[in-house]
């Protein structure tokens, strides 16, 4: 019997239009609902491609052939796009590319899609205000989203697609214009949301490590291993060159394995931090 109560990849594969090879090869996973889940994976790994099928854009939009299914609660793109669409909030690895282009301001821009779907003005300006002030963008509400810095776009590109309050987030390498205090308030935002489950792609391992619930890793199309941070980062393959967290390699460096599972090195500051106090009162 189906499980509505998680995200599930069920041999889902897909080879874009015109190819031979399949871009994901025979994934199958599954996850409980409202976690976030971290994407890691060299170069070509098929990471974008995984974050178009879970928005349903892939092969609705951008042609192609997907064959398995892909299930969040509910909702399956295969069986009923419409439906599975308007549950999902994608934003995209270029953030230019996202936005409408025809907003004077960075408000209109934030309102664009709740006025497509016919919100009450009044709620409509309180909703802009809110996600404004959550990605840090009070600000620029009256300027251009043109005038803006990339930083600042991602941020805009985040705040259209959470304004709709969707479900489930699709976030594909959503900070990689932001400078580092930028990226550290975005994982630290990340944490805050509730009730949305969360996938994002990213190449900031430590943030990552600190945030995601669950870790997965795309090599060549093939999902080669999934689980907790502390889990996966525990069992890597090197031919998979996957970089890991500097907490991580400190403690593999000070030989501070866990206290409860001494096979196991710590991946997060907390984790650490209990490390470090054991081997200090163990001196
Ligand atoms: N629209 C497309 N049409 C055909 N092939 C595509 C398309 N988009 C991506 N690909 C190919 O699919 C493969 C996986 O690309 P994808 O962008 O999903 O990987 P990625 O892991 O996100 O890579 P990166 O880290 O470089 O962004 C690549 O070989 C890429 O050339």
């Amino acid at each position: 019997m189906a499980n509505y109560q998680q995200l599930s990849l069920n041999h889902l594969s897909f080879t874009y239009q015109h190819d031979r090879n399949p871009v994901l090869d025979d994934l199958t996973v599954s996850v409980p609902l409202n976690r976030i889940i971290g994407i890691i994976g060299n170069h070509h790994a098929g990471k974008t491609t995984l974050c178009r099928v879970l928005a349903g854009i892939v092969p609705q939009i951008i042609s192609g052939k997907l064959t398995g299914d892909c299930q969040i609660g509910d909702q399956s793109p295969v069986r009923d796009w419409p439906a599975y669409n308007q549950q999902t909030g994608f934003v995209l690895q270029d953030p230019h590319s996202q936005l409408s282009g025809l907003a004077d301001t960075v408000a209109d821009e934030i309102a664009f899609d709740l006025l497509n779907h016919g919100v009450k003005e009044t709620d409509i300006q309180q909703r802009v205000t809110t996600v404004a002030a959550q990605l840090q963008l009070t600000a620029q509400l009256q300027q251009s989203p043109d005038s803006l810095s990339g930083g600042q776009l991602q941020r805009l590109a985040i705040a259209t697609a959470i304004v709709t309050h969707p479900n489930v987030l699709i976030l594909d390498d959503p900070t990689s214009e932001m400078d580092p205090q930028g990226r550290r308030d975005f994982f630290n935002w990340l944490k805050t949301v509730t009730h949305t489950t969360i996938v994002i792609v990213s190449n900031e391992i430590d943030e990552l490590c600190e945030t995601a619930d669950e870790l997965w890793i795309l090599e060549k199309g093939h999902l080669v291993s999934h689980g907790t941070p502390l889990q996966v980062m525990n069992h890597l393959n090197p031919e998979w060159q996957v970089t890991t967290p500097m907490v991580y390699q400190l403690a593999r460096l000070m030989n501070w394995p866990l206290a409860i599972k001494p096979t196991l090195f710590p991946v997060t500051l907390n984790q650490l931090r209990r490390c470090v106090n054991v081997n200090h009162s163990n001196q």
